[in-house]
């Protein structure tokens, strides 16, 4: 996936795989666990945001939730069995410089069912520099984000700071 991005960037096949730490790419399973919910017309699972990391591969069970925001609307992600789901994170927009969107997703809860998902954070290493690459800015197009340290870029999301 990291090669086709790469080359939709116009860069080398390797190019991203290398700016998020090539075999040191960090990945980290999280478990959700949505119990049902009597009023899902006022609750969420997990309120509106993107994804910190470069990419996410997610894994849900067959209760639709996952939803994505598309030319300012939800849309729901249906359940595909088999399928996975990839979302673009944040590190691969700032290394696309805008490019590639980290996806804006949330999910819902379901009234009478549990849902389940299984997201993959792939990540670069802690002290990996991540910046828009110098091959996609030029003087038309400058970069849009602050080259710095993936560890520096989680606490300040996590901790709602400026980036
Ligand atoms: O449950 C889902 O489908 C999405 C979960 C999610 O966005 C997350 O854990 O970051
Ligand atoms: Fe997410």
């Amino acid at each position: 996936m990291l090669t086709e991005l790469s080359k939709g960037l116009e860069l080398e096949d390797q190019a991203l795989k290398e700016a998020v730490g090539g075999d040191s790419l960090n990945l980290n399973l999280k478990i959700n666990y949505y119990p049902p919910c009597p009023r899902p017309d006022v609750a969420l699972g997990v309120v509106a945001h993107t994804d910190m990391s470069a990419m996410t591969i997610l894994v849900p069970n067959d209760v639709p939730g996952l939803q994505i925001l598309k030319d300012d609307l939800w849309i729901n992600v249906d359940y595909v069995p088999n399928a996975i789901i990839v979302h673009i994170g944040d590190q691969i927009e700032i290394l696309s410089n805008g490019i590639y969107k980290s996806v804006l997703h949330r999910s819902t809860v379901n009234k009478d069912k549990v849902r389940m998902s299984w997201p993959v954070f792939c990540s670069p290493p802690g002290d990996s520099v991540i910046g828009p690459l110098q091959q996609v800015v030029n003087e038309d197009n400058p970069p849009k984000y602050k080259a710095k340290m993936f560890k520096d870029y989680a606490y300040c999301k996590i901790n709602k700071l400026p980036q």
